[in-house]
């Protein structure tokens, strides 16, 4: 619980026809039911229906962080009744000969089960009209002050994510918090794939907004951050093709409203796939930097990645789901439980860069939580180590590659936990959101008794990397190479080791019944089909920000308190 610090406003008011004596700090406004008031009666109403009916009469104190106040209304005039979004009528006070305003209600953050915001409200009655003109005034006063909230937001939906629902649930849930926070917008409806993209990339006037919100997947996501991050680059004549460029960061903040599939991305920046919770976050203003993998071949630009690079397995699971995309979410199970009983395995060199130097490693018991010291350690490590840069800091030079060759059920290099509603713990449980690091996941060749061990341990308390045949290692760079793309001398050194002198024949013998097993797997980038399997992959720490703040510790104290959360 933040401190008061000193006090802007201390007067008794009252709520709910009770007296409260109130007070108003430069991080705090508090409410606390005056122990015994029969007394204090300035007026009587002579009815004044609650505006804020969940939270139980307690008699303690209420406390709210001024930076998660959304805003402060003004009651209607005397007499008059609105009506409220759940159809009740509420009539905020009825008193002969007066023709004043005195009541006003806050609009501020409550926080329910599992992560999730709400936007809860009290309305505060005052004796008299120059009091009321002074909280309210002070309150906007306070509100004005943090420069961190968005005023302008430029959005995008995409019509056709998740359950097609990406439209209404912007206008429904979304559309009208904004207006109640005063966040003025400029929303566009996507056309066509890669619509935000392009529009990002060349027309979007971005001096005009403080942030961009997406609505959609994982997919649309992708989309934005291809715009901004290319736009920024251009813009700071920067070479985006070459794989060896630091990157700028973009200025603009990126809000998430989950309406896709998997909502990888929001679930593990905010805690739950929730869009009420995501548009709250977006109003206060909230601030979280990410890690963004850029993706090379040969030296040629071909993507950006943020939660998961993966080859075998989930590559398989995304193209064989595409074909699927009119069954909506559920193309992932079914194309799961097929990619599972099929079977393949991919043969590959994985050569990596491991993270020195950092803190944290991929099998620690601590989570990157909302305020995380790892991730600001190691940010402000790599930073630091960008100033001072020399070329040997990140290229072959400096011997440290480590390389691995094998036949591979899945290769995946999780950025960041990829926690989501289908593995609420994710692929890298550890993984950190901007630590300028991937966890490099090496499943090997195994019996799908032990492949599904694995994957079954995504969803329970189990280790899913305290298995012989996977290995997890962090990483800051790493290259795969499919065998049937090797050079000549890897080949020959393969042939001498394994002494097989026909190469195709290997492709077929572990699978006698159907014969035709590939030789390749596709890359799956944050859910969407690389063109090439030949990848070199480098972590660009912190590159973009998020309306979000990592997933909050739940503390007792809110437990125990908030009735919404029982
Ligand atoms: C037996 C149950 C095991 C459950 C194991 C669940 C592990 C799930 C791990 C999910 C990781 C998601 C990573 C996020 C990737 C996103 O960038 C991307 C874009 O949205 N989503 C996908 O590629 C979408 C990927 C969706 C992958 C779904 C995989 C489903 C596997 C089902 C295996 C069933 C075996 C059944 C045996 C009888
Ligand atoms: N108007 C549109 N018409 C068709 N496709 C679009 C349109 N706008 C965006 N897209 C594309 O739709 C694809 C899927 O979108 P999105 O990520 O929102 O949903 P999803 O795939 O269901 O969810 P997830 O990515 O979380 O699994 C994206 O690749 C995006 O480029
Ligand atoms: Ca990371």
């Amino acid at each position: 619980m933040e401190r008061p610090g000193r006090l802007l406003l201390l007067s008794e008011l009252r709520v709910r026809n009770t007296a409260y004596d109130v007070s108003l700090s430069r991080s705090l406004l508090t409410w606390k039911r005056r122990i015994s008031s029969p007394v204090y009666h300035p007026f009587r109403p002579r009815f004044c229906v609650p505006s804020f009916p969940r939270r139980p009469d307690s008699g303690v104190c209420h406390s709210v962080s001024v930076s998660e106040i959304i805003s402060v209304r003004e009651e209607e005039e005397e007499n008059s009744s609105r009506q409220r979004d759940d159809g009740s009528w509420k009539k905020i006070k009825e008193r002969e000969g007066k023709d004043c305003r005195q009541a006003f209600t806050v609009l501020y953050v409550e926080r329910c089960r599992q992560h999730r915001w709400r936007c809860a409200e009290v309305t505060f009655t005052c004796p008299e009209e120059a009091l009321y003109q002074r909280w309210v005034s002070s309150i906007r006063e306070q509100l004005a002050s943090i420069t961190s909230r968005p005023k302008h937001l430029l959005v995008y939906i995409n019509p056709y994510g998740g359950k097609r629902q990406g439209k209404h649930i912007y206008e429904q849930k979304v559309a009208p918090l904004f207006a109640q926070a005063g966040v003025s917008t400029h929303v566009i409806v996507t056309e066509y794939a890669n619509y935000a993209r392009d529009h990002l990339r060349t027309e979007a006037e971005l001096k005009k907004f403080d942030g961009v919100v997406c609505v959609g997947g994982d997919g649309m996501f992708s989309e934005i951050i291809h715009g901004l991050i290319w736009r920024t680059q251009i813009d700071g004549s920067v070479d985006p093709n070459c794989p060896d460029q630091t990157l700028l960061p973009s200025s603009l903040h990126i809000g998430i409203i989950p309406a896709g599939s998997t909502d990888c991305i929001c679930f593990a920046t905010v805690g739950t796939n929730d869009p009420v919770t995501s548009a709250l976050h977006i109003i206060v203003g909230d601030s979280q930097p990410m890690d963004v993998c850029s993706v090379h071949h040969n030296n040629t630009f071909l993507r950006y990645s943020v939660s998961l690079l993966g080859y075998g397995f989930y590559g398989d699971v995304l193209t064989d789901s595409e074909r699927k995309r009119w069954m909506g979410p559920a193309r992932y199970d079914l194309s799961g439980v097929k990619m599972f009983l099929t079977h393949h395995y991919y043969e590959g060199t994985v050569s990596y860069l491991p993270a020195r130097g950092i803190v944290g490693t991929p099998r620690d018991a601590a989570k990157c939580r909302s305020g995380c010291v790892v991730c600001q350690h190691n940010g402000q490590l790599l930073s630091k180590r960008a100033e001072n840069y020399t070329m040997d800091e990140d290229s072959e030079s400096d011997g440290e590659w480590r390389t691995i060759r094998g036949k591979f059920l899945a290769i995946n290099a999780a950025s960041m936990s990829c926690a989501c509603p289908r593995s609420p713990k994710g692929l890298s449980p550890a993984a950190h959101l901007a630590d300028g690091t991937t966890d490099l996941i090496l499943v090997r060749k195994c019996s799908r008794f032990d492949f599904l061990r694995h994957l079954l341990r995504h969803t329970s308390k189990d280790d899913q990397f305290d298995l012989t045949f996977v290995e997890v290692h962090r990483v800051r760079r790493f290259r795969f190479t499919p065998r049937y793309c090797q050079s000549d001398s890897d080949l020959e050194l393969d042939l001498r080791e394994n002494g097989k002198r026909q190469i195709f024949s290997q492709i077929c013998r572990d699978h006698p019944a159907c014969g035709c097993a590939p030789a390749y797997s596709s890359w799956n980038c944050d859910g969407e089909i690389l063109t090439h399997t030949a990848i070199d992959v480098r972590v660009h720490c912190q590159l973009i920000k998020l309306f979000a703040r990592g997933i909050e510790e739940p503390t007792v104290f809110e437990d125990l308190t908030n009735p919404c959360a029982i």
